[in-house]
């Protein structure tokens, strides 16, 4: 095993990214996550749900003690003639206190390249929004044996360095939405190499698959205090136990 470095420190995470999922119906879904999360009350994680934008304000209405609520994604700028974005001040003053930045499926369909996602990093920071950095490889660096220094350059391009809070979340591109995920082995060498270029309270998530039936293996490795869970984040059946794991 490589040295856990600091694991014992950091206080988990546990964040649920529902995506382009969710209407105002759902809300129903995030109270009953919310009501058995208070039964035993799990203290030492921390739970997130990054809704879709427009249902942050209305999750925040809600007034959960045991959910904090996240963004998706932000503007570089604080306001402006932008059309259609939402600046990080906007998302905070909505209810969110995370914002997930540099998400694969940003930097894919939206053409955000390190730079648009370092800036928007800095927004989140500058809007008192903690932000969760995603970084990841695809298949194709995987099988070449370049997974590690291909996120860890990722990572550096955007990092600001330690101290500022920052979460960072490393999702596997082949790993996201397939059923697949990185094998513990796998995750402990990227966690480690994470570790080793941000500082021993980062918060380093793993996302991409992870299931109730996978997460406590998970959530075991080195290095690994939290998860960015996609689709099991929809149903409080299986987002709790992966809370609990
Ligand atoms: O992209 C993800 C979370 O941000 C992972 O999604 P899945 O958990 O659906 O694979």
């Amino acid at each position: 095993m490589i040295q856990n470095m600091g694991d014992g420190d950091v206080r988990r995470l546990i964040a649920g990214n529902w995506k382009m999922n969710g209407l105002e119906d759902d809300l129903a879904e995030v109270t009953t996550l919310a009501q058995r999360l208070e039964t035993p009350r799990p203290d030492n994680v921390d739970v997130v749900i990054c809704p879709p934008a427009t249902l942050i304000a209305p999750m925040h209405a809600l007034q959960f003690d045991t959910i904090g609520l996240g963004a998706q994604d932000c503007h570089t700028e604080e306001s402006g003639a932008y059309t259609g974005d939402l600046s990080a001040a906007m998302l905070r003053d909505a209810g969110a206190c995370y914002c997930i930045v540099g998400h694969s499926e940003r930097r894919d369909y939206h053409g955000e390249t390190d730079e648009v996602v370092k800036a928007k990093l800095a927004a989140a920071l500058k809007a008192d929004l903690i932000p969760i950095l995603c970084v990841g490889e695809n298949l194709e660096t995987r099988e070449a044996g370049k997974a590690v220094d291909t996120v860890v350059a990722q990572l550096k391009a955007a990092f600001p360095g330690a101290g500022k809070g920052v979460v960072v979340a490393y999702e596997p591109i082949w790993a996201i939405g397939t059923g697949k995920t990185a094998g513990p082995a796998e995750i402990e060498e990227m966690h480690a190499a994470l570790r080793q270029a941000t500082s021993p309270d980062t918060r380093l998530l793993y996302g991409g698959s992870v299931k109730p039936g996978n997460a406590a293996e998970i959530l075991a490795v080195s290095n690994v205090n939290g998860a960015l869970v996609g689709g099991a984040s929809l149903k409080a059946d299986d987002f709790e136990p992966i809370v609990r794991a």
